[in-house]
């Protein structure tokens, strides 16, 4: 664990085709997955999608029904849980009672025969890492559950695995110690340069931790990528709205050229693109790229404009946040700056934004889940 050679401990992970069937039901359909090593991958996804299926098949609680899984360029498929060598950490905090906080954390090195003197090296250390070596002599149930949590980390880290994996381990603490860890566990990756895969379905977590995010939907991964690409450039209305806020305009699509024009409320808006045929086009805004303007004030060249009515008026300090609704009864969510002209609620205002900000995506049904 020292910090000088890091980057080298992490293990790559290379998902191939993994597919898992219980009886018709497949909880895992064809995932594949590269992380590199010393990544932070997350798989995001909603409740069911397939985000701890994934986990336990890399962990080896669970077996493939088909596909290939490899750490560090072997398969380990045929190797079971105990052998593979792999950090875990749970939502819930599974310490064993019966021992103090150093006999948990010491616990994967007796089972690996390391000797007393070494052991004790290694249990300080983890407890420094996790910031709990004043601990070492408690009892988990002498310790709050942010506090137990980290001593699961740091049981999970001892024997420096190559890999370490997270399953919602912040789900059952308050908002404010889940932020405060969130910053820690980014701390101790770094500071470890083990490959870390975590899984989540708070996408504002998901953001804060990792290099790069998995979208799961459904059994299947949607996209991989950084937070930035999948804001600014989602491939699907379902990672659109699973990462960040967003408006949806829809309406009836006619195509010219390499644009799409939508009419909205009887009025037109234009985007960029054009879909495949058959496919129902929805075009994507993001709050800061949506603007508030008095009605009918002149609308400059690029710029698309709606009638709308504001339905709500949030002051954050840092701007202003506008929900307007449109003629059509859809709605959409305006953030302002500070030097934006303020408006009030019933106020009719032109929604405007520029063409090159819009993002014109294909309509799915399934987008629908991401609000549950
Ligand atoms: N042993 C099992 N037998 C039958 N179905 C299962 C089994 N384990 C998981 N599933 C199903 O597989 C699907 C994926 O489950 P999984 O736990 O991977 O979802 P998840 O994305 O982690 O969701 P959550 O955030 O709720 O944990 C779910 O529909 C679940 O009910």
């Amino acid at each position: 664990m020292s910090a000088s050679n890091t980057r080298e401990r992490g293990a790559a992970i290379d998902i191939q085709g993994a597919t898992k069937r219980y009886g018709n039901f497949t909880a895992l359909d064809d995932v594949s997955l590269h992380i590199e090593p010393g990544e932070f991958m997350t798989l995001l996804g909603p409740s069911g999608s397939g985000k701890t299926t994934t986990l336990n098949v890399v962990a080896g609680f669970t077996d493939l029904t088909s596909g290939d899984l490899a750490v560090g360029g072997k398969s380990i498929v045929a190797l079971p849980a105990h052998k593979r060598n792999i950090g875990v950490v749970f939502q819930h905090y599974a310490l064993f009672p019966h021992m103090t906080v150093g006999k948990n954390v010491a616990y994967p090195l007796t089972l690996r025969g390391m000797d007393k003197q070494a052991r004790d090296r290694h249990v300080a250390r983890a407890l420094d890492m996790v910031k709990m070596a004043d601990f070492a002599h408690r009892y988990p149930a002498e310790l709050s559950g942010g506090q137990q949590q980290r001593v699961a980390l740091a049981r999970a880290i001892v024997f420096d695995p190559p890999l370490l994996l997270m399953d919602e381990p912040l789900g059952a603490l308050d908002k404010k110690l889940r932020e405060w860890l969130q910053l820690e566990i980014k701390r101790i990756h770094r500071e470890l340069g083990t490959t870390f895969v975590y899984v989540t379905h708070d996408q504002e977590e998901a953001l804060v931790l990792s290099d790069r995010i998995a979208v799961f939907n459904q059994g299947r991964i949607e996209q991989v990528g950084t937070g930035r690409q999948l804001y600014d450039e989602p491939m699907t209305l379902f990672v659109a709205k699973f990462i960040g806020e967003s408006t949806s305009l829809r309406g009836a699509a006619e195509t010219s050229g390499s644009e799409t024009s939508l009419t909205v409320a009887g009025q037109r808006i234009v985007a960029r693109g054009k879909l495949a045929s058959g496919q129902k086009p929805v075009v994507l805004l993001r709050p800061e790229k949506l603007a508030l303007a008095s009605a009918n004030a002149p609308v400059a060249d690029g710029q698309n404009s709606l009638t709308a009515q504001v339905s709500e008026a949030i002051y954050l300090g840092s701007g202003s946040k506008y929900q307007v609704t449109l003629r059509d009864g859809s709605v959409a969510i305006v953030r302002a700056s500070l030097e934006a002209q303020p408006f009030s609620i019933g106020d009719t205002v032109d929604l405007r934004w520029s063409t090159v900000d819009a993002k014109l995506l294909a309509d799915d049904d399934r987008a629908d889940m991401t609000m549950t």
